[in-house]
């Protein structure tokens, strides 16, 4: 009771007067009465920053379709599409159409951001939205919002300030502002399922703009793992980013985005390897270097597997209940005739690159190596630019979120080939379900807060959250790096899927993994990243009659030949949910010169019988919680 009276107490010193609870508790009963804001939902971003950059101004289509419902007839779809562009980049765009515009098109144009602006904020409180503008034009805006056109006085009020703006040259600086507050209010929150690094070239500025995001959360993807892993001070997570890095040729992003000295493994590389055709880095029209520095990464794309492969046995040694000795591959390679003997059948090796590998032990570091390795995990963990970007990642991810009666997760619940769940036993206890995800997590939490300790058990799983069989990130039994870099045989690349992937096409299965996780609703989904949807082979990312979601469409362009798209993205508003399939992005000039957009198609998910309003959702709980406490303040003050 005293505990209870203190905390009222405390309240009411926070409101200040009876008068100021009442009216919070007015407008906290107003916002529960607005529709559900809408969510937008990305993942396998994979360092595609342009593509991804342009679906945040586009809002998934969003903006385009505001356009349409606010312009239906009175634009033609040429001035649509025109005033669209405009509104994805201003700034560019208003410099190409420099010399064509009057003041009659300033007027015009700010008369036509400024509807919208309404229509769009029609679901938020006034406040919301105060909060929502830009600063330097705040005050004129809301001026311009509030305007009543059939009040003649105030229409001329208007025009005034306008041909101010104009005449004080502001134009340009108003319509950039009221373009970026329309980007802001087509999306309340994003969620990002996955997968930002690895593979493309920019995931640092995805990072950037998620920190300056007006409202985001993150479901760890295996990809940010690594990284996170890398800054926690593992080593084994720190090579795979450097293997991976090496492999699409973006060194770059370890060298000159995160300040990390790669020369030691550089000099050491050129020292042992040569040039080998399977370890030269794939590359893009953007990410292409010159013949030499092709060379050089591919000396230390050797370097680094090597590296990695070693530390791995030393791992899996180290960690019986991990349960991973098969894969112990140096050490079961014959190092008389290069090959290797695996699930019972002799495979030859091709461009091997052995040099520092000591046969008899296979997994022993020289100490050469020890030094380089100690050498960068210092950097990686001193690296301030990396810090801060994972620190975010930390900060704002979960393995798993449940969301408005959704659940997110980047990967995947391990389940046994029957359905049940699947269980890791470590440390004399058995995980599985959400208890397995909520284990990770606090481990990953633990192991993140101690990055100067390199080889405890909550560090070791960061890299077991990668490439373990239990892991609800990786997903699958066993990662077959090994044998697609030395084996020819493609029979020996492939990675076994944990039985969900097959499971997860089944409503039952569905609908039994929600209630795991205490989601017991008609209208819950499961949404999934991760696994690229090959829509070219006609699989489709609605499973398990539209309970299942899987929105990896596949962003990052290297995987784009096998999806045949570049990725989905889903937008859940108040009137239910609906997949949008990309095309491939082009370029921001095209988007400026032609109006040229990521054509997307729409297809709707499931509509509830009823629209979805604020007091429905997550948000909308935790204001009631906040309106039963204001009540109760009321009743402790009135007696
Ligand atoms: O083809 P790459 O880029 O070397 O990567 C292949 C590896 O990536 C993985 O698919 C994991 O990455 P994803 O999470 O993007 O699928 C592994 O299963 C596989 O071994
Ligand atoms: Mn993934």
């Amino acid at each position: 009771m005293i505990e209870q009276n203190k905390y009222l107490d405390l309240l009411y010193k926070q409101h200040g007067s009876k008068e100021n609870i009442i009216s919070e508790i007015i407008n906290l009963k107003a916002i529960q009465n607005l529709p559900k804001g809408t969510e937008h939902f990305v993942s396998d971003l994979h360092g595609e920053f342009n593509a991804f950059q342009h679906l945040l101004r586009n809002g998934s289509g969003n903006v385009k379709e505001k356009i349409n419902e606010v312009f239906n007839n009175e634009l033609t779809h040429d001035e649509k599409q025109t005033l669209a562009s405009l509104i994805y980049y201003p700034e560019q765009k208003l410099k190409h159409i420099e010399k064509q515009i009057n003041t009659d098109w300033y007027r015009q144009t700010i008369d036509q951001l400024v509807r919208l602006i309404k229509f769009s904020a029609s679901k938020y409180t006034r406040s919301k939205l105060r909060k929502s503008l830009p600063k330097r034009f705040s005050y004129i805006i809301e001026e311009l919002l509030y305007q009543v056109k059939s009040n003649a006085d105030k229409e001329e009020y208007y025009n005034q300030i306008i041909s101010d703006v104009l005449t004080l040259k502001q134009g340009n600086a108003l319509i950039i502002d009221l373009c970026y507050t329309i980007q802001r209010l087509v999306v309340d929150h994003l969620h990002v399922v996955g997968d930002i690094y690895d593979r493309g070239p920019e995931p640092d500025k995805i990072i950037d703009a998620l920190i300056n995001y007006h409202s985001v959360d993150i479901q760890w993807g295996n990809h940010d793992i690594i990284w996170i892993g890398a800054a926690a001070g593992s080593p084994l997570c720190m090579m795979n980013i450097i293997r991976i890095s090496a492999r699409y040729n973006n060194l770059d992003i370890i060298e000159d985005t995160y300040g990390i000295n790669l020369r030691p493994l550089l000099t050491y590389a050129e020292k042992y390897y040569l040039d080998n055709p399977m370890f030269r880095p794939k590359t893009t029209p953007e990410t292409t270097s010159s013949n030499e520095e092709i060379l050089e990464t591919t000396k230390m794309h050797q370097a680094a597997a090597i590296l990695q492969f070693k530390l791995e046995e030393q791992l899996v040694s180290r960690r019986q209940e991990f349960n991973m000795d098969h894969r112990k591959l140096l050490t079961t390679v014959d190092y008389t005739d290069l090959s290797i003997h695996l699930k019972g059948k002799k495979y030859a090796l091709t461009n091997t690159c052995f040099m520092t590998v000591d046969p008899n032990n296979p997994a022993k570091l020289t100490v050469e190596e020890e030094e380089i390795i100690e050498r960068l995990m210092q950097n990686f963990i001193h690296s301030e630019k990396l810090k801060r970007h994972t620190d975010f990642l930390v900060k704002k991810g979960n393995m798993y979120l449940v969301y408005n009666d959704n659940l997110l997760i980047h990967g995947c619940v391990p389940l046994n080939q029957d359905g049940s769940l699947k269980a890791f036993h470590i440390n004399g206890h058995s995980y599985k379900g959400k208890y397995l995800l909520d284990f990770f997590e606090t481990s990953l939490r633990r192991a993140y807060a101690n990055p100067h300790s390199h080889n405890d058990i909550d560090t070791d799983l960061l890299w077991y959250l990668w490439s373990g069989e239990n892991s609800s990130l990786f997903g699958k039994k066993e990662m077959t790096t090994f044998e697609r870099y030395f084996i020819e045989d493609k029979e020996t690349h492939v990675e076994e899927k944990n039985a969900y992937y097959k499971l997860r096409e089944r409503q039952e299965t569905i609908a039994f993994i929600l209630s795991e996780f205490g989601l017991h609703k008609e209208d819950s989904h499961l949404i999934n990243g991760h696994t690229p949807v090959k829509e070219i082979k006609g699989e489709t990312p609605i499973k398990a009659g539209g309970k299942m979601l899987v929105i990896d469409g596949g962003f990052s362009k290297p995987y784009q030949k096998t999806t045949g798209i570049a990725g989905y993205t889903l937008l859940y508003n108040s009137y239910g949910m609906q997949l949008v399939a990309h095309k491939p992005f082009s370029s921001i000039e095209d988007v400026i010169l032609q109006n040229d957009d990521i054509a997307s198609i729409k297809r709707i998910v499931d509509r509830p019988v009823e629209r979805k309003y604020v007091r429905d959702t997550t948000i909308g709980a935790s204001l009631q919680e906040q309106i039963n406490d204001l009540n109760k303040l009321l009743n402790y003050l009135t007696y």
